[in-house]
């Protein structure tokens, strides 16, 4: 298995427990890492791999059409959008809010998933 990663993806999302979040967006950064086939690179065809900028461009739409109070919740959606729509054998995902907390630069969780019987090296 090869991983294709996204760095410092930033995104309009609507999340968050308090009223003022149910307003309007805020951004959040994903930082996303996902399992594609080895044999993308052995054919170097787009069409055996999983095309990345249709995954961010994805992201940025289904992260701006709907609310989810918790981020915990946001990054679950995110993570099995890349299972059931990609087709992903594993996806690590970092979500981040930015300059919501006094003194914190970002808060959010991080999610690691593998499908049922995928093994991934301790590396990825
Ligand atoms: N575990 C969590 N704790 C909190 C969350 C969250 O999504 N998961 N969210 C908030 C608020 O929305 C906060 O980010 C607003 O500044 C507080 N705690």
């Amino acid at each position: 298995m090869d991983f294709i990663f996204i760095e410092e993806l930033r995104v309009k999302a609507w999340v968050g427990i308090y009223e003022r979040e149910k307003t309007g967006p805020q951004t959040v950064e994903l930082n996303l890492t996902f399992g594609v086939p080895d044999s993308a690179a052995e054919h170097d065809d787009i069409g055996d791999t999983i095309d990345y900028a249709e995954v961010a461009a994805r992201i940025r739409r289904e992260l701006g059409e709907r609310h989810f109070n918790l981020i915990e919740s946001l990054g679950e959606y995110v993570v099995r959008m890349l299972f059931e729509e990609f087709g992903a054998p594993w996806v690590k995902l970092k979500v981040a809010k930015i300059g919501v907390m006094k003194d914190v630069r970002r808060v959010g969780v991080y999610i690691q998933r593998s499908r049922a019987g995928v093994v991934v090296p301790p590396t990825a």
